[in-house]
């Protein structure tokens, strides 16, 4: 059995009597010939050609998101007091390392956020879009998802601690 076949294959051959039929596979197969150019990204505005450019856009990346996104800047903040906290406590390596990976964790989704939010308005501008809304709210709820986890595992970790240097 082929498990490869894509799922809206499988829909259309599981659907003798669509009236689409022919109009869908049709679509299917321009669609897988498609995307083999798109891989090979004949029509990208490519200029990393090589490592250290890769580096230099990425920087360039986070940088833009600390300048404009006041979310970012509040979580790099805090990420660096739990870090600091951390270290000033003398955390275990691997209790340091989960906060690490919090934080990272928090600060990689706060970027496909703006990612996402730039992506949506240059496809759908100043215009009111259901979908536009629903892939927002949707990545900024992953944001909350994972800042809630991080602020969990920092009071896991570090609280006792905080409590303890106070007591
Ligand atoms: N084109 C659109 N169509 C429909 N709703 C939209 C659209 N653009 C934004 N929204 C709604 O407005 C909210 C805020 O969008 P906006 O682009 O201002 O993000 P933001 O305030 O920069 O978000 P964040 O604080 O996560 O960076 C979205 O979560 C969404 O509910």
């Amino acid at each position: 059995m082929n498990i490869d076949l894509p799922l809206s294959r499988i829909f259309v051959i599981k659907s003798p009597q669509s009236p689409f039929l022919s109009e869908q596979m049709t679509q299917i197969d321009e669609f897988e010939e498609s995307e083999e150019i798109a891989s090979q990204r004949i029509n990208s505005f490519q200029i990393a050609t090589n490592l250290f450019l890769s580096f230099k856009y990425a920087g360039q990346g986070v940088s833009y998101a600390f300048r404009t996104q006041r979310n970012f800047r509040i979580h790099v903040i805090i990420g660096s007091i739990a870090l600091s906290l951390s270290i000033y406590f003398k955390l275990s390596a691997v209790a340091c390392s989960i906060i690490s990976l919090t934080i990272a964790l928090v600060l990689v989704l706060e970027l496909l956020n703006t990612a996402l939010e730039a992506v949506v308005d240059l496809t759908v501008g100043r215009e009111f879009h259901q979908l536009a809304k629903i892939a927002k709210d949707c990545a900024a709820g992953a944001v909350l998802i994972a800042a809630i986890a991080a602020l969990i595992i920092a009071g896991v970790l570090l609280l006792p601690h905080i409590l303890l240097a106070f007591a």
